[in-house]
C-alpha cells in the first residue's frame, strides 16, 4: 500500500516542468557573485517582498539563523511566540550560535498582542539581557498554520518598533498566508527589517530559502551564510526551481488549502477524532485522538497515513501538499477509519 504523506509539505518532489527548468539552468559560481539564475531569483525575491535586497540560502532554518545573527549580539534578547520554530526546531541555534536568549511569549494560535510585546521589552538597566529583536511567524507552523491578521500584526510591529526593536519575519510559508488571506506577501514582509521565505515546502522546489530585507543586513547575512558554510556554488540549478516555483506554484497552494478544509471535514466526522474545522486556515490539519500522539502517528502509520505530531499531548499534525489529490485525503480517511475501528 502506498503511503500517503502528511508528514510535512517538506516532502515534496520537483515536478516534470520544474526539473526542465533546473536542467536548463544558466550558472556561475555564486560565492564570487557570479551565478545568474541566482541573481535573478534574490532580485526577484527583493522586489516580490517589498524589501531592498535578498539573499539565497540552503534552508529555512538558515534564513532565520543568518537573520537573527546579522540583528544581534551576544547577551541580547529575540521575543517570539512560544510556538515558534526558532524555539523549537532549530537545534537550539538561537543561544549556541549567537549567545542570544530567546524569550518565549504567550500566543494565541501563534499569534502576538501588542500589550504581550511590549509588557516584554526589558528596562535599559545593567543587570538586563539587552531586548534587540521581535521574530514574528507567518503562517505559524505550531499554530495550525495560522494567518496573520494584517492589521494586529502592524500593531505588533509598531509597538516593536516603538521599543527601538528590529523585526525578523519568519516566512517560511509567506506565501501559504497571502493565497489564504488574497493579500501579497510583501503587505506583511514590507512592514519589517528581514523577512524568509521558503521554497522547499509548499512551493514544492527541492531545496532552498531566502532572507530578504534592508541592504545592509543582507550584507551581513550573506556574510553569515558563509561562515556557516552556506555559500554555494552553481546554486543556479537550485534558483531555477525556486523561480519556477513562483512562477507556477503560488496561486495552486489554494488547492493544498482546499484538501486541508475537505480533510478536516472528512476526520471531524470520524469516531475518535476531534477536529475544530473553524481553524483550518492554510495547508494544516489538527487532529486531537484520545491516545498519546506519538502512539497515533505509530499507528496510522501502520495504515499508510504518514503523520507527525503536532506539539500537544495527543495533537497530530497532517500537512496537505503538491504531491496530495483530493482522491489521496478520501482514501487517507478511509485508512485512519479502519485504524481506529
Ligand atoms: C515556520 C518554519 N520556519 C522554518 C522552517 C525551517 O525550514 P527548513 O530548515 O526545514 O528548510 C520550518 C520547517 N518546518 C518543518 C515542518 O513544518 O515540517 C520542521 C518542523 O522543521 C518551518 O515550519
Amino acid at each position: 500500500m502506498k503511503p500517503i504523506d502528511f508528514r510535512s509539505d517538506t516532502v515534496t518532489k520537483p515536478t516534470a516542468g520544474m526539473r526542465r527548468a533546473i536542467a536548463e539552468a544558466e550558472v556561475g559560481d555564486d560565492v564570487y557573485g557570479e551565478d545568474p539564475t541566482v541573481l535573478r531569483l534574490e532580485a526577484r525575491v527583493a522586489e516580490r517582498l517589498g524589501l531592498e535586497a535578498a539573499v539565497f540560502v540552503p534552508s529555512g532554518t538558515q534564513a532565520n539563523q543568518v537573520a537573527i545573527g546579522a540583528h544581534c549580539r551576544a547577551g541580547d534578547e529575540v521575543l517570539t511566540e512560544a510556538g515558534s520554530h526558532i524555539l523549537h526546531y532549530e537545534g537550539g541555534a538561537v543561544p549556541a550560535l549567537w549567545g542570544v536568549q530567546p524569550q518565549p511569549l504567550p500566543g494565541e494560535r501563534g499569534l502576538l498582542t501588542p500589550e504581550d510585546v511590549a509588557a516584554a521589552v526589558r528596562e535599559d538597566n545593567m543587570h538586563n539581557p539587552r531586548t534587540r529583536l521581535l521574530s514574528l511567524e507567518n503562517t505559524h507552523n505550531r499554530g495550525g498554520g495560522s494567518v496573520w491578521p494584517v492589521e494586529r500584526f502592524r500593531a505588533v510591529v509598531d509597538v516593536a518598533r516603538k521599543a527601538g526593536l528590529a523585526v525578523h519575519l519568519d516566512g517560511a510559508r509567506l506565501f501559504n498566508a497571502e493565497v489564504a488571506a488574497g493579500v501579497p506577501a510583501s503587505t506583511w514582509a514590507r512592514l519589517t527589517d528581514t523577512t524568509s521565505v521558503c521554497f522547499s515546502k509548499g512551493l514544492g522546489a527541492p531545496v532552498g530559502s531566502a532572507l530578504a530585507g534592508r541592504a545592509d543586513l543582507i550584507k551581513e547575512a550573506r556574510r553569515l551564510r558563509k561562515r556557516l558554510g552556506g555559500g554555494m556554488r552553481q546554486a543556479g540549478i537550485l534558483a531555477a526551481a525556486a523561480l519556477y516555483a513562483l512562477d507556477h506554484h503560488v496561486e495552486r497552494l489554494a488547492e493544498d488549502h482546499a484538501n486541508a478544509r475537505r480533510l478536516a471535514a472528512a476526520l471531524a466526522e470520524v469516531p475518535g477524532v476531534k477536529v475544530d474545522t473553524a481553524r483550518v486556515e492554510t495547508n494544516m490539519v489538527f487532529a486531537e485522538f484520545d491516545r498519546p500522539a506519538l502512539e497515533m502517528v505509530t499507528l496510522l502509520g501502520g495504515h499508510g497515513v504518514l503523520t507527525n505530531p503536532a506539539g500537544g499531548p495527543r495533537s497530530v499534525r497532517l500537512v496537505t501538499h503538491l504531491d496530495l489529490s483530493a482522491a489521496d485525503i478520501d482514501e487517507s480517511v478511509a485508512r485512519i477509519r479502519r485504524a481506529l475501528a
